[in-house]
């Protein structure tokens, strides 16, 4: 059976002309058999399932176009698809803004509310989480890269939306993401986690930083642990990696790295982190049994971002080899 991501992505690498025409169809039926997941303004579309779990709202093609003509929009909205991938099941996945459709109206039509992403991701608990966050990515993408940063002319996206060119020289433009170091450091029995101001109160995660131009991961790891919290790291082991789409677009390089038991006085630097603490395995359990975010007027307690976050896969990664 013919893989349409595969067309997809072997189509858009610089086509011939007298393919294009061939291209554009195998498209346009792509997208007619595809599912669509639709956001306003960069907020996803979530439905509430019947057992009340969260889930990106998914329209075909055709549902869409009765939904812009039910709102008195141009059907030709439905050209600004992006193409994101193939599910498991072989079908083809996009996302679309609304974002020029009234947001209320929409909601209505789809029976689903536009969620802001950081709260999609605490609302969201399966695979879609990351569906929903690259679908945003190269939405964001997309609506802030319409000019060409050489020339100042405006650049036109390809039918995918894979990359974008120069109307002028013909530069061609991916999308971008920034490098970030995210460890979890141990003192053997403890580990170390830190908040940020802009955290929800209470929440606690793995030190981060973006990698300075020129820099390795282990440089900007050691660098970034020295100066948000003053410690010198020994061993660093590689974890995994996540796509993640704030505050633009960052690949977070997930280690974890241990500092030896003598020297684990913190200096906080309090610019970049309101908190930094060192929590024992029984309360990193505590932590972990948190469901949910605690809501105003609660009793204040320490919780953990959410499953598909790479933070919280290396907390359950160390507290697993704790028990070892
Ligand atoms: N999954 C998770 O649980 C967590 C994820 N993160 C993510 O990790 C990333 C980095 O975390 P954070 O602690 O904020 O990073 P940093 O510790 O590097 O601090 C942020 C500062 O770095 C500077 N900076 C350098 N390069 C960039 C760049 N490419 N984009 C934006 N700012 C840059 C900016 O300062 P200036 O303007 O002064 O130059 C910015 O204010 C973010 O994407 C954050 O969302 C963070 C914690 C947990
Ligand atoms: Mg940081």
């Amino acid at each position: 059976m013919l893989n349409p991501l595969r067309i997809l992505l072997s189509a858009t690498k610089s086509l011939p002309t007298r393919r294009c025409s061939g291209y554009v169809s195998r498209m346009r039926f792509t997208l007619q058999s595809g599912r669509i997941l639709l956001f306003h303004r960069l907020s996803p579309l979530l439905q509430r399932t019947e057992r009340g779990t969260f889930r990106p709202a998914a329209f075909n093609s055709s549902d869409v176009q009765l939904i812009l003509e039910r709102l008195g929009s141009d059907r030709s909205l439905l050209k600004e698809a992006v193409l994101l991938g193939c599910s498991e099941q072989n079908q083809a996945e996009f996302c679309l803004d609304l974002g020029e459709l009234d947001q209320a109206a929409v909601e209505e039509e789809c029976e689903g509310n536009f969620v802001d992403l950081r709260k999609s991701f605490f609302l969201l608990t399966g695979a879609e989480a990351p569906l929903v966050s690259k679908g945003q990515a190269l939405l964001r993408w997309h609506q802030t890269s319409r000019f060409c940063s050489a020339t100042g002319q405006p650049t036109h996206r390809n039918q995918a939306g894979s990359q974008r060119v120069c109307s002028s020289t013909g530069t061609i433009y991916y999308p971008k993401m920034s490098p970030v170091v995210i460890v979890l450091v141990s003192d053997g029995k403890r580990c170390l986690l830190g908040r940020q101001a802009s955290f929800p109160r209470g929440m606690y995660s793995a030190l981060a930083g973006f990698c300075d131009m020129g820099e390795c991961l282990e440089e900007a790891l050691c660098r970034e642990v020295a100066e948000e919290v003053g410690l010198e790291v020994q061993r660093i082991s590689y974890s995994s990696s996540q796509h993640w789409p704030f505050p633009h677009s960052s690949f977070l390089l997930g280690c974890h790295a241990s500092v030896s038991p003598a020297h684990t006085q913190l200096n906080v630097d309090v610019t970049e982190l309101e908190d930094a603490r060192w929590f024992s395995l029984e309360e990193i359990d505590s932590a972990l049994q948190v469901r949910s975010p605690p809501r105003r007027g609660d009793a204040p307690v320490v919780w953990l971002p959410p499953k598909h976050t790479i933070a919280r896969q290396l907390i359950t990664e160390w507290t697993d080899r704790q028990r070892e």
